[in-house]
């Protein structure tokens, strides 16, 4: 049992750092909190947001609706950074008191892990958001149950990773993978529910992992536009094909995930936001939550409109002419606001930026860095990629669903796939500044039709994709064969996220080193041709390696004559790379200087360089020639060392 945390609880406000390790129950008890609160709670327009529940038995405190949207509300108007709006969000839902009541027990890890898990759920409402959680019925008819699915609220080019799309994830122990596997009969509506719909296998580890948070919702399709990857510690999904504004975005869970060849997947080729509205009157609101709280009876549905919780993106023809469900979806130009959740469109993400048209999708576009660890992630996704320049198709692949379709589907052989990691704690990465600033660059302006575009920012381009223009209908299609071993750039995951590509700067851009002198010589070349022992050319020297600096010195000590020249003047080359410590964000102080030069020309002014004695091999019987006095060994006190005299022990007494 967790030691509860003493003292006010009102104090965990502001008290929680984000933590990434969670074991399976409290993750499963969290997300079955967390997604109630920020999907089925916040869920709009005419279909209610039902998320499955780890267990749906669970009871869990009441919320007040409104305060939720209060709470989103105010972090989609923040200003400043998205980190800081997020831990604002996070602050405030743990102030509500049916989350304090539901925290009661927990101790301070458990409530870091639950605050961590909150900013994943509510990343999902930042402005520069690309995707929603949606309702889909596209399963319902088989599997009995509502689904949800997540929806692009951008168009999406092929290579950026979807930020937001996050989870995490925790071991199973055995007894908690029997578990999950059982069907759970408790269900309300007598329905035979397996919970491990999101259960990933590791391969490599031989264990099945809870894979829970905004990212658990996203659906098996066999012609899937995302792919999953393991970076390190985190799981990204990164999109293979062009995904347009109110697209379905999938993943591939693995070739045997719904039978044999996925003879039993259930996705029936384009999915778009269409085949959530236009079912929306087959809805059966029976079997709803309160997340109606939101459906206004005034509410007049436009079938004609496609729309994302954010806003309408398209009109199709009416249904009532000859010409319509044939013609293509004409996508507008802009998002328009959301009409029915006040939640603001403004302008696209790093992860959703705006790119110029005609340019192909980036090659070794410095989204992410590729996790070197040949550790295979199967997965969820065939094309789960292990690293972005390996993406082997054959990831992490989720556990046979048996839910039910998949309950009908019970002795038809419904496989499993597994999948390879070798992480133990796995998630998305967090959020990091980099969002922040997008967010913070890109506030000021809305995509909301009528206004000016968002002018696209530097902290916008965090993901300096060539990517094309608006994103193509599903069918415009790029080899994700092509996409396959492409240089990336790391996330640590996590921009958030991904970690930032490690640029370093090109001779051109870097500052060019001042010459300096010692006695009116010139003494300074940057990278001296021979430095190495009895004038060698020493290969590889790296001039800011500390300790080739050392050597520098005593070189431009003991031969001025010999610093390289060009020309009559004083050569001084570009700096160079330290070598054996890439520089990193942040790091620039590992490269040449001026300052550093200075500081250098400041030291060579005050060194001394004592000379160095030659070594000499002592012959047999020979004895040490040396003209130094003989180090005189102190005379052993005959106690311990560290003890002080006796006497002065006594003395102190
Ligand atoms: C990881 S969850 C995806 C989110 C899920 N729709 C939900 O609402 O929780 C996996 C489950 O979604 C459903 N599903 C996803 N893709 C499917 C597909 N192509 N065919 C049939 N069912 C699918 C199955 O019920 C599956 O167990």
């Amino acid at each position: 049992m967790p030691k509860p945390v003493a003292g006010n609880r009102s104090s965990l406000k502001g008290a929680w750092r984000p933590t990434k390790i969670m074991n399976a129950r409290d993750l499963s008890r969290d997300d079955d909190f967390l997604s109630h609160l920020l999907v089925e709670k916040l869920g709009t327009g005419t279909v209610p947001l039902v998320v499955h529940k780890m267990d749906p038995s669970r009871e869990l405190p009441k919320t007040e609706s409104s305060e939720l949207l209060q709470i989103v509300r105010r972090l989609v108007a923040a200003k400043g950074p998205a980190k800081t709006a997020i831990r604002h969000a996070v602050d405030e839902i743990l102030s509500l008191p049916a989350v304090r009541y539901y925290l009661l027990h927990y101790n301070q890890k458990q409530i870091n892990a639950f605050a961590t898990h909150a900013s994943r759920y509510f990343e999902l409402y930042l402005p520069s958001g690309s995707i929603e959680i949606a309702h889909t019925s596209r399963y319902s008819h088989r599997t009995g149950k509502s689904e949800l699915c997540i929806l692009s609220t951008r168009p999406l080019v092929p290579g950026q990773v979807i930020s937001e799309l996050k989870g995490s994830m925790a071991d199973l122990t055995d007894k908690e993978d029997k578990d999950l596997k059982r069907t759970d009969e408790r269900h309300t509506d007598g329905v035979g529910i397996r919970r491990d719909f999101s259960v990933i296998h590791s391969k490599q580890l031989k264990k099945n992992h809870l894979f829970l948070g905004p990212a658990r919702f996203v659906n098996h399709d066999c012609d899937h536009n995302v792919e999953l990857f393991r970076e390190g510690r985190y799981i990204t999904f990164r999109v293979i094909k062009p995904i347009a504004v109110g697209e379905e975005v999938t993943a591939h869970y693995g070739d045997g995930y719904f039978g044999r060849k996925n003879r039993h997947c259930l996705y029936s080729g384009s999915g778009t936001r269409s085949d959530v509205e236009s079912d929306a009157g087959g809805w059966d609101s029976s079997s709803t939550n309160d997340s109606s709280d939101w459906t206004t009876d005034e509410e007049v549905v436009n079938v004609n409109e496609r729309r994302t919780r954010r806003g309408v993106y398209a009109v199709v023809e009416d249904r009532s002419s000859p010409t319509s469900g044939a013609g293509p979806i004409e996508l507008d130009a802009e998002v328009e606001p959301d009409t029915t959740s006040d939640l603001t469109s403004l302008a696209s993400s790093s992860s959703s930026v705006a790119i110029p048209p005609n340019e192909g999708p980036s090659k070794g576009n410095g989204l992410m860095t590729p996790d070197p660890e040949p550790s295979v992630m199967r997965g969820w996704s065939a094309s789960v990629t292990p690293s972005p320049r390996k993406s082997t198709p054959a990831g992490v692949s989720t556990r046979s669903q048996i839910t039910g379709a998949s309950t009908q589907d019970k002795g038809k052989g419904v496989a499993k796939s597994r999948s390879a990691s070798s992480v133990r704690q796995l998630e998305t990465p967090p959020l990091t500044s980099d969002n922040g600033s997008a967010v913070d660059s890109l506030r000021s302006s809305s995509r909301i039709k009528g206004r000016a575009p968002t002018k696209e920012t530097s902290s916008s381009r965090s993901t300096p994709m060539k990517g094309r223009g608006r994103a193509s209908a599903r069918g415009s299609t790029v080899d994700a064969a092509e996409l396959k071993g492409r240089s990336q750039d790391d996330p640590e995951l996590e921009t958030r996220t991904l970690r930032k590509r490690v640029f370093l700067p090109s001779a051109a851009d870097a500052p060019k080193a001042a010459v300096i002198s010692l006695d009116d010589q010139v003494i300074w070349g940057l990278s001296l041709g021979r430095t190495g022992k009895r004038g060698r050319p020493r290969k590889n020297v790296n001039v800011e390696c500390p300790r080739c600096m050392r050597h520098f010195e005593i070189y431009a000590l003991k031969w001025p004559e010999r610093v390289p020249t060009r020309g009559g003047t004083a050569f001084v080359p570009e700096p160079r790379e330290f070598k054996s410590n890439t520089p990193t964000e942040g790091s620039s102080s590992r490269k040449i200087t001026p300052h550093t030069l200075h500081a250098l020309d400041r030291k060579l002014s005050a060194a001394t360089v004592p000379a160095k004695r030659p070594y000499k091999r002592l012959g047999e019987g020979e004895e040490v020639d040396d003209d130094r006095p003989a180090k005189r060994k102190k005379p052993s006190t005959g106690r311990p060392r560290g003890r002080p005299p006796k006497n002065r022990q006594r003395a102190s007494q």
